[in-house]
């Protein structure tokens, strides 16, 4: 396995059956993602982007196929070691913000730190991410962009090897939707981190070193784009 390569995907196939009927949610898929690129996964609404995720994130296991991470075979694992693969590996951040809404920001973040061996130290994730003065607001006292900030910063403070993020700006407005992706891209450079965003909006793909072309359950074209565009210059 090439030194950068951070996870491979191989051959991978998610048939999900309900009765006699069988959805194959993704087919055939070989993918790798190097250590410290930025890729969007870009399809419509079906095309098997977020099967692919929770089995990038160890929440899914493929029907058929291989998927490792830093050349250990995560379909191989039994469930308490994704579990700690889910824990110490994987860093998600959702559409919906999913915070606790009985705990600040700090909070939020602290709790989902303490189960993880290198985490990082919150109040400076807090202070990199833009939420230095807004730490010990509870989520309802802050707008959804600055909730988003809070689930990525709990999200980098675990130090994972990989950011997942699932529609990340799919519940903001355009202008928050781009600061969010700013955002990603300065923990992207800052920390080094491999990160993917799934999602059906195309131009987000501008911003991305690679991109990954999904429908109904493949992938159809890879790009690489040789010069990605900072968010700023996203429009949509
Ligand atoms: N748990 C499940 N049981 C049965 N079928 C499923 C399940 N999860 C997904 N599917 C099916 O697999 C296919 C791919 O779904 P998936 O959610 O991965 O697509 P997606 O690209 O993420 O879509 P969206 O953008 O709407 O979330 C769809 O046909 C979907 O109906």
């Amino acid at each position: 396995m090439e030194s950068n390569v951070l996870m491979k995907v191989e051959n991978v196939n998610k048939i999900y059956e309900m009765g006699e009927v069988k959805v194959a949610a993704v087919k055939e898929i070989d993918l790798e993602l190097y250590q410290g690129e930025f890729v969007v996964i870009l399809g419509p609404s079906g095309s098997g982007k977020s099967t692919l995720l929770n089995i990038l994130g160890g929440m899914d296991l493929p029907t058929q196929g291989k998927v490792f991470m830093e050349g250990q075979e995560i379909t191989d694992y039994n469930d308490r070691k994704l579990t700690n693969y889910r824990r110490e590996k994987i860093g998600f951040v959702f559409q919906f913000y999913n915070l606790m809404a009985n705990l600040t920001a700090r909070e939020n973040v602290e709790l989902a730190t303490e189960i993880c061996k290198n985490a990082l130290n919150i109040d400076e994730v807090l202070e990199a991410i833009g939420l230095g003065e807004r730490k010990e607001h509870f989520p309802a006292q802050m707008s959804g962009g600055e909730q988003q900030r809070v689930a990525i910063a709990r999200a980098v403070a675990k130090n994972p090897a990989l950011l997942l993020c699932d529609e990340p700006t799919g519940a903001l407005d355009f202008e928050t939707g781009i600061k969010i992706l700013s955002l990603l891209k300065k923990i992207n450079q800052d920390y080094n981190k491999t990160v993917v965003i799934i999602t059906h909006n195309m131009p987000i793909g501008e911003m991305a070193d690679r991109v990954i072309k999904m429908r109904s359950g493949e992938i159809i074209e890879v790009k690489v784009n040789d010069n990605p565009i900072h968010p700023e210059g996203i429009e949509w």
